[in-house]
């Protein structure tokens, strides 16, 4: 079996990439970072660490790379049984091109067998997005094979990866924590269902993809936000402030209402997953800053994002939100040099206010309760 695995980062070669060689899948990955590129065709493999309790140092071997802007990776597309993706969410869109690129040279070669992508990333529905990308720039006869020989795959992925602390300025080297869940839905796959280690198929993905995204996404973004509030640097730091603790077990607990009353799930073993989260957190084997997890505020304050939506569904089953609306004022005081949606977010709120500000990025209405309540926590009332 061969693979395609766009981005090279850490999740890419951390999680996905990983998996994927070690089931013994010829893996090439696509990236835009040259050094990158450079470091993986000259050495074919690189280090994870995966830290815990039990440390353990794994080799990932017999990988390849390709610049993911050129026609490797359109003629790759042509060939491979499974494209995978872990660029970020707004990267999407950027790929789509050559996937539909690859996959009008994959009908012209007549190359029938069935290919299947999968979008890793922190979204709902992340890989329909990419296929709705796909399609716009293809011709109605190409839709139309591709919606026969192409299998669009949804995904949750669930692995805590910050940047890599190498000693040796490796730049390959990856430090991962121990826990990892990659689960697919197993009803949009093309020809058979594959058998990858690490790799469980579902027929439910909606409440996973939810269960994830707004139990750890939604505590984890509200941890950096509140922390990066409070001068603490890493996540470690920020969840063993007991206040921020509570508000982030808080809004994990409300959340937690919305999808217990929407998923029907055991409200004990969600209790259970709420905790080991917060274990997850205080990893101390584990460096995450707080400008990665609150990286890209307007796409986090968004209304299908881990604190809008959560929200959103409180209201929907009148529900308490105390919580969530803490963690959103603290998004919106979220800054970093580093990111430009950090420094948007900072002009709107100079040029527009608060109130008007965050009924602009979360379409929330400008003049309900709710926005009040959060420009109230983000005056600090
Ligand atoms: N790191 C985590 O803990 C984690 C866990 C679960 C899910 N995710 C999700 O995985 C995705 C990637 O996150 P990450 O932390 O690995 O980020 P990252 O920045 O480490 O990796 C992204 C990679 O994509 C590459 N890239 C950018 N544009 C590209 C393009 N046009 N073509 C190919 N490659 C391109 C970058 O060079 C980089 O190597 C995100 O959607 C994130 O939400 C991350
Ligand atoms: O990747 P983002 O920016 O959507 O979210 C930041 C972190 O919360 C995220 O990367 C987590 O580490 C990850 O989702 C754990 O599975």
């Amino acid at each position: 079996m061969k693979a395609l695995h766009f981005g090279a980062g850490n999740i890419g070669r951390g999680f996905i990439g990983k998996l994927l060689a070690d089931a013994g899948i010829q893996l090439t990955f696509a990236d835009v970072n040259q050094t990158v590129l450079d470091a993986l065709n000259e050495r074919h493999s690189y280090q994870v660490h995966v830290v815990g309790e039990q440390k353990q140092i794994d080799t990932v071997s017999n990988v390849n790379a390709v610049s993911s802007i050129g026609e490797d990776v359109v003629t790759l597309i042509a060939d491979v049984d499974l494209v995978t993706t872990a660029v970020g969410p707004v990267v999407l869109e950027r790929i789509a091109p050559a996937v539909a690129k690859g996959l009008v040279l994959r009908r012209t070669n007549g190359n029938e067998k069935p290919l299947n992508i999968i979008a890793c990333e922190n979204m709902v529905r992340g890989t329909s997005q990419l296929k709705a990308h796909v399609m716009k720039v293809l011709s109605e006869d190409d839709q139309a094979w591709v919606e026969q020989h192409v299998g669009f795959v949804d995904s949750a992925v669930d692995r805590i990866v910050p940047p890599s602390e190498s000693a040796t300025n490796d730049p390959l080297e990856v430090t991962v924590e121990t826990f990892s869940e990659w689960i697919v839905d197993k009803t949009q796959f093309k020809g058979d269902l594959p058998n990858i280690p690490g790799m469980e198929l579902t027929d439910n993905l909606m409440a996973f993809v939810e269960r994830k995204l707004f139990t750890l996404n939604t505590g984890h973004a509200i941890t950096a936000y509140l922390g990066q509030l409070a001068g603490h640097q890493t996540i470690r730091d920020a969840i063993l402030d007991e206040k921020i603790r509570a508000v982030v077990k808080g809004a994990m607990d409300e959340s937690g209402a919305v999808l217990i009353k929407r998923y029907g799930f055991d409200a004990d073993k969600h209790a259970a997953y709420i905790q080991k989260i917060l274990g997850r957190f205080e990893n101390p084997y584990l460096k995450d800053d707080v400008e990665r997890v609150g990286r890209q505020p307007l796409r986090k304050l968004s209304a299908g994002d881990r604190l809008i939506k959560p929200l959103l569904g409180t209201i929907e089953y009148g529900l308490p939100h105390l919580n969530l609306v803490k963690g959103i004022a603290a998004a919106m005081h979220y800054r970093s040099e580093q990111d430009p949606q950090a420094q948007e977010l900072e002009q709107l709120l100079a040029e527009k206010g608060p109130q008007a500000t965050l009924a602009e990025i979360s379409g929330l209405d400008a003049n309900s309760d709710v926005v009040a309540q959060a420009v109230d926590a983000y005056n600090g009332k």
